[in-house]
């Protein structure tokens, strides 16, 4: 590949594809590196006017940009990988952040050699505080690798896993913003039923939730030590932490990341 700023096609440029055109432009990545491919000619025009990039056809994308990041869902990727797979040239770097596919899918529909990399990320990196986990498919490099991270970490944390390890990582980082919103939503319903306006409850519970993530982030403490300094003896945390138990909490969200995991394991297997 060559030196430089490479051009980056996002094809599919929906919620996480807008992601990243608008984290690169904040990493300072120039504008007319970047290119952006939908369906819809209203978003097309839409993601033009937001961001000042070329948005093109696919087949123009995957001919002028250096790296096609796919960003598709899983299901409609089959159908993509149809219309350009064959056609991509030689020397694209290919990344997915197609949940539960495997680079496999990707590399028996592409030019033999070209280089897979699996990505997966997730919603804050609007607030450039996403995490996202990155693995070598077929043919990536140390070099292809390094230009995923280069591209997301500009978007928050990056971490290197082996491919087998994706599945997982999808139930909780990818989904997992979704579980604090929900934790967070009950909160405030909790706030309400306990007489509380709602504006009071759901500010008292996001910086709650702010704080409790910085300090599990800078502090270095082990989650159990961090929930010991908060639970008085025959405190009020205690009684509420007894019927988080009683209710099988901790045994919900093993059983939900079980199923998170398990449908991207399905979403392989039923991809054509
Ligand atoms: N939403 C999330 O929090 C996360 C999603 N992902 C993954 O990112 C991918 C995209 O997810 P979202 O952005 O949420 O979905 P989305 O539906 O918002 O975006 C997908 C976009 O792809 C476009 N598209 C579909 N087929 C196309 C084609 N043949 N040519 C050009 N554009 C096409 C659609 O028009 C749409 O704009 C999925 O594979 C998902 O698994 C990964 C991490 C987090
Ligand atoms: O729910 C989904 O399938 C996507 C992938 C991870 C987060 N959202």
């Amino acid at each position: 590949m060559s030196t430089g700023v490479h051009t980056v096609a996002v094809i599919g440029a929906g919620k996480i594809g807008e992601l990243m055109l608008s984290g690169l432009l904040r990493s300072g990545w120039p504008a007319d590196r970047l290119l952006a491919t939908t369906r819809r000619p209203e978003r097309a025009e839409e993601i033009a006017t937001r961001y000042g990039v070329r948005v093109v056809d696919n087949l123009t994308a995957v001919r002028d940009a250096e790296v096609l990041a796919i960003s598709v869902k899983p299901q409609d990727a089959g159908v993509l990988l149809d219309e350009v797979g064959p056609r991509i040239p030689d020397g694209k770097l290919v990344i997915s952040l197609c949940a539960g596919l495997p680079t496999g899918f990707f590399s028996r529909r592409l030019p033999a050699g070209t280089p897979v990399v699996r990505v997966m990320t997730n919603t804050p990196a609007l607030v450039d505080q996403a995490m996202t986990a990155i693995s070598a498919g077929a043919h990536a490099t140390g070099e292809h690798l390094a230009l995923a991270e280069e591209m997301f970490k500009p978007l928050g944390a990056t971490i290197r896993v082996p491919e087998s390890q994706q599945d997982a990582v999808t139930a909780l980082s990818g989904s997992g913003p979704a579980y604090f919103y929900l934790l967070v939503e009950a909160m405030v319903d909790a706030g309400i039923l306990l007489g509380l306006p709602r504006q009071v409850a759901h500010e008292l519970i996001v910086q709650t939730a702010i704080g409790s993530a910085v300090m599990l982030r800078d502090s270095g403490e082990h989650p159990v030590k961090l929930r010991e300094a908060v639970t008085s003896p025959a405190g009020t945390t205690i009684s509420a932490v007894r019927e988080l138990e009683k209710h099988g909490v901790r045994a919900a969200l093993l059983a939900a990341l079980e199923a998170a995991r398990d449908r991207a394991r399905e979403l392989a297997a039923q991809a054509t």
